[in-house]
């Protein structure tokens, strides 16, 4: 079938080729009333763009440069048996494991091969204090800041030999300190965010449209310190209107990136799923951010798994008892940032594009080259699902089911998209 597939679809120059023809009025048809395209969208909490970035974040030598590591499989992370090994942050591409290109690459059999990425980031260890200056402090903190989500790893391993910055292991009290420090930091930028915006907004009256949009501005940061403060939550447990979400991306608040809670076990636990801490941080999350999601791992068995040959990996697994995590959290990562990819097919390269839920065909075709998306003309796109139950690209076509799509398409995660642009 590859064969006939590399017959049916023109080498992969072919996306680069521009197509004086324009099938415009193809598409006119195709576009959805009015007022559907109408209807308002919610805006997506966060950075705008695709390029965004996932830190690990914990107190000090609860693992975080080990699974770095073991996670990028570089020695890049300072993993040491000692508080604040890493100071500076290393950023390392990680591949996102997905069923859906590894059948693509087994069809198509192209030359190249290029998988969707996160990239994510080692941070410094952070302390009680930091928002104020203690341990790494504000240097951490800005760090932070620079990611558009954060993987926080927690210790529920014992053992003596690694020493606890606090004493003794005890995740919720060390969940509780991370919350606070990036809370503290969010009131106090907000506050100061909020007495510049006052200050100079002193005459502000309801004649002009600039002054009420200021006045509107001044509410949502008000609204934002209530969350954090009376409300107890962090930013992006709030309830956020489009508006409002303009002006909260603005801030660039720590609370408000995505977090996917990284639980640490001994690799004795991780292999009987069982360890003392993992219900109560469960009642913890639950209780202060509810759906926030929770991956048990083990830093020891992924350091162990890491530097082993596929098959070698494959053996160590199954005489552990216990399959690694790093693609399972990896996956939760590149979700929790909202991404979503696309995927062009042909002989010469099989490759997944990532884009932002929500993104627009050309915008999408934009993420390959800017021509794409300034000459957009359609898109041939057809679903990951129909070509895997048809079987070939000729039957999704002769189904009904290859679309042309124009400038208001929507993507959709899997699709398999074939763009065309005007000369
Ligand atoms: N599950 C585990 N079981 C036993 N030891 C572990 C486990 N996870 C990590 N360690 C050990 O903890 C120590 C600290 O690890 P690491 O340097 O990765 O921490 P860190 O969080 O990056 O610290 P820092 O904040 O100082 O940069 C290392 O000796 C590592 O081998
Ligand atoms: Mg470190």
């Amino acid at each position: 079938m590859a064969d006939r597939l590399a017959i049916l679809r023109p080498p992969i120059l072919s996306f680069y080729r521009s197509f004086s023809s324009t099938p415009h009025l193809n598409i006119k048809k195709r576009m959805p009333p009015k007022k559907a395209a109408a209807q308002e969208k919610k805006i997506l909490l966060g950075r705008p763009g695709n390029n965004l970035k996932i830190g690990i974040v914990g107190l000090p030598n609860v693992g975080k440069s080990s699974f770095f590591n073991a996670l990028s499989e570089t020695d890049l992370g300072k993993a040491a048996n000692f508080p604040y090994a890493t100071i500076n942050p290393e950023e390392a591409r990680i591949p996102v494991p997905d069923a859906r290109f590894e059948w693509l690459c087994e069809t198509y059999k192209p030359v190249s091969r290029v998988p969707a990425f996160l990239t994510c980031i080692d941070i410094a260890g952070l302390t009680a204090g930091a928002s104020t200056g203690a341990g790494l402090g504000n240097a951490f903190l800005s760090h932070v800041r620079a990611v558009d989500g954060i993987f926080q790893v927690v210790r529920a391993f014992d053992d003596a030999e690694v020493i606890h910055v606090e004493g003794d292991v005890d995740p919720l009290r060390d969940m509780e300190i991370i919350q606070t420090e990036l809370r503290l930091k969010d009131i106090e930028w907000v506050e100061k965010h909020l007495d510049g915006l006052k200050r100079s907004g002193r005459a502000l009256n309801n004649t002009s449209l600039a002054d009420k949009a200021k006045k509107e501005e001044i509410a949502t940061v008000e609204k934002v310190l209530k969350t954090i403060t009376t409300d107890g939550k962090d930013v992006r447990k709030g309830d956020w209107t489009n508006k409002e979400l303009d002006v909260v991306n603005g801030l660039q608040l720590l609370t408000a990136k995505p977090v996917t809670y990284l639980v640490n076990l001994s690799e004795k636990d991780y292999v009987r799923k069982k360890n003392k801490w993992l219900p109560k941080i469960k009642g913890w999350i639950d209780a202060n951010n509810p759906g926030d999601p929770l991956i048990p791992f083990s830093v020891a068995l992924e350091e162990r798994l890491a530097p082993l040959s596929d098959e070698e990996k494959e053996a160590e697994q199954k005489s552990a008892g216990a399959q690694s995590a790093l693609g399972k959290i990896t996956q939760a990562g590149y979700a929790s940032l909202d991404l979503i990819r696309y995927f062009t097919c042909g002989p010469d390269e099989v490759r997944a594009w990532t884009i932002r839920k929500g993104t627009k065909a050309p915008q999408a075709a934009g993420v390959i080259h800017s021509d794409f998306e300034n000459k957009f003309v359609c898109g041939e796109i057809m679903s990951y699902t129909d070509l895997q139950e048809h079987g070939s690209e000729t039957a999704v076509k002769a189904a009904g089911k290859l679309r042309q799509q124009g400038k208001p398409y929507e993507m959709v995660d899997g699709d398999i998209a074939y763009w065309k642009s005007g000369a």
